[in-house]
């Protein structure tokens, strides 16, 4: 699970850097043994080739004989023994003996980064022959993939069912490998993840289009062969099922096929958008907030009625009105930020959610990033950070959770939520015995290059993360219900590290402070 978190990633460059070595150290032992084979191989040309232009002369010669014999007998032991020498072996085990100690990426990991990279390319719409040049969004980051790279990334989408991006990427392999000039992959076993995810995909004629081509390279290709008969039968089929509807006779009539499509395609351009769709549009930062809306929004410097902030008042700015959501900024300082993400590196653990059925913590694709969770006696930063919550919102943190820190790596994500508990959920928060959760107060404690929204689908909000800064909302009506349009979710990293730190603040305690003047539902 090392590619849910970026700060976890870092060490294996580390085992890298140990393999790097080994590797350079395996190569020179080979080099030294080739050098001395090679000196062994001239030896005997340059005396055999003596010995050929006069045989007799040169056994005649006691010494010349007795060479030609120790030649044959231990030097030639020699070069066998070098022969059949394993040098990598002692070079693998002590890899071996490195896996105990530094970090590996599992296959689960391979699995996880590539599933990553095609949420950042679903998500940012990015198209498969730009990733493959190492463009995202435009910018250039990485070197190119090669013919054999997209393969891979193929290979595990297929692995997990997604047809959709194998055929993707395979047919980018495809691409690729046509223009390589040292291939790294091979052509047939692109060609056969390409025809057969082109079938799961419903297109059958495309499918035997490829496996044909596939079995021009390797005419006795098994699986091809085997699919080729089965895809010629999904065609016949097809094709007899279509004659029994054209003539009438049979169970639909050909008018009734026309009108349904069609009824398809209209019903496709009107179908409202799902959540997901809008929350990724606001990903892309391609909504619009209304200028009714945003021509009202303020900026301001105030204390919040803190003694504490009247000496030094914080950047207010308002980025929504009703529900009310604030940003904050400059409100958590860099030395504080190290020490709280020094603090969390060694209590990281994958994130999880709560099942609301069952009531059990469980990790969860749709929320990818390491967290822990921070005392306030850990660090006086830790105290210090929860007392700038307090000062800021007027609220009390007596019955806040603790400080939640949050590392988002490659494609790390937390889709549309709800900060607070439902109604019908199990066992929310009910062991804290301190109520809801009223507010959350959102540390941003890194900028993000490309990504890493903050997004609100129901208002077209976006909060773009700027190292510093804090947002701040209320979960909850002041009757205590939820409020539904604080649905917001944290869009995937596309390129950068994310951090954050999250407080959660309760209802208990905060009966006398919630201040009024900042809820507009008085419902
Ligand atoms: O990381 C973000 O931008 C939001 C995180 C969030 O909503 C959460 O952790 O509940
Ligand atoms: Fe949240």
């Amino acid at each position: 699970e090392l590619y849910t978190c970026l700060a976890d990633m870092e060490e294996l460059l580390e085992t890298e850097a140990l393999l790097m070595q080994t590797l350079d150290g395996y190569i020179q032992a080979q080099e030294e043994k080739l050098q001395m084979l090679r000196r062994h191989a001239a030896e005997y040309a340059r005396e055999h080739e003596e010995a050929s232009q006069d045989v007799q002369g040169y056994l005649s010669n006691p010494i010349n004989a007795y060479l030609l014999v120790k030649r044959l007998t231990t030097d030639w032991k020699e070069v066998e023994t070098q022969m059949v020498d394993d040098a990598g072996k002692v070079f693998v085990q002590n890899i071996t003996t490195f896996r105990n100690v530094l970090k590996f990426p599992s296959d689960e990991d391979l699995n996880g980064a590539a599933v990553a990279l095609m949420r950042l390319q679903d998500t940012y719409k990015l198209d498969t022959a730009s990733v493959a040049r190492g463009e995202l969004n435009g910018v250039q980051y990485s070197t190119e993939l090669s013919a054999g790279d997209c393969f891979e990334l193929g290979r595990q989408s297929y692995n997990i069912g997604d047809y959709y991006h194998t055929v993707l990427w395979m047919a980018e392999a495809l691409e690729r490998y046509e223009e390589e000039y040292n291939k790294t992959a091979a052509k047939s076993d692109i060609l056969e993840y390409l025809a057969f995810s082109t079938y799961k995909q419903g297109n059958v004629h495309r499918a035997l289009k490829l496996t044909n081509e596939l079995l021009e390279i390797v005419p006795t290709h098994q699986r091809a062969l085997g699919n080729k008969v089965y895809y010629l039968q999904d065609i016949e089929n097809a094709s007899k099922e279509q004659k029994r509807g054209d003539d009438g006779t049979e169970s639909v009539h050909s008018d009734q096929v026309s009108l349904s499509y069609r009824n398809c395609v209209l019903k496709k351009n009107k179908q409202p958008l799902h959540e997901r769709d809008i929350y990724e549009m606001h990903c892309r930062m391609e909504h619009v907030m209304p200028a009714a809306i945003s021509s009202k929004l303020k900026c301001r410097y105030t204390d919040r009625g803190s003694p504490f902030l009247r000496l030094a008042r914080v950047k207010e700015e308002e980025a929504y009105l009703k529900p009310l959501i604030l940003i904050y900024h400059d409100v958590i300082y860099d030395a504080e930020i190290e020490t709280i993400k020094k603090l969390s590196m060694p209590r990281f653990k994958r994130a999880t959610v709560q099942n609301s059925k069952t009531g059990e913590l469980e990790t969860a694709n749709y929320r990818i990033s390491k967290s822990a969770w921070l005392r306030d006696d850990f660090h006086p930063h830790v105290a210090a950070v929860n007392r700038r919550v307090e000062d800021i919102t007027g609220l009390t943190i007596t019955t806040a959770e603790e400080l939640q820190v949050v590392n988002y790596g490659i494609g790390g994500h937390y889709e549309p939520h709800f900060d607070f508990a439902r109604k019908d959920e199990r066992n929310a928060f009910k062991s804290l015995g301190t109520g809801n959760r009223i507010a959350t107060v959102l540390f941003y404690m890194s900028d993000v290059s490309q990504g890493g929204a903050t997004v609100f689908p129901q208002i077209n909000v976006a909060l773009r993360p700027e190292k510093g800064a804090a947002a701040f909302w209320y979960n909850l009506h002041p009757n205590g219900e939820g409020d539904m349009e604080t649905r917001h979710a944290a869009c995937p990293v596309l390129t950068g590290s994310k951090w954050v730190s999250n407080k959660w603040l309760h209802e208990r305690g905060q009966e006398f402070r919630r201040p009024c003047g900042l809820t507009f539902d008085a419902d």
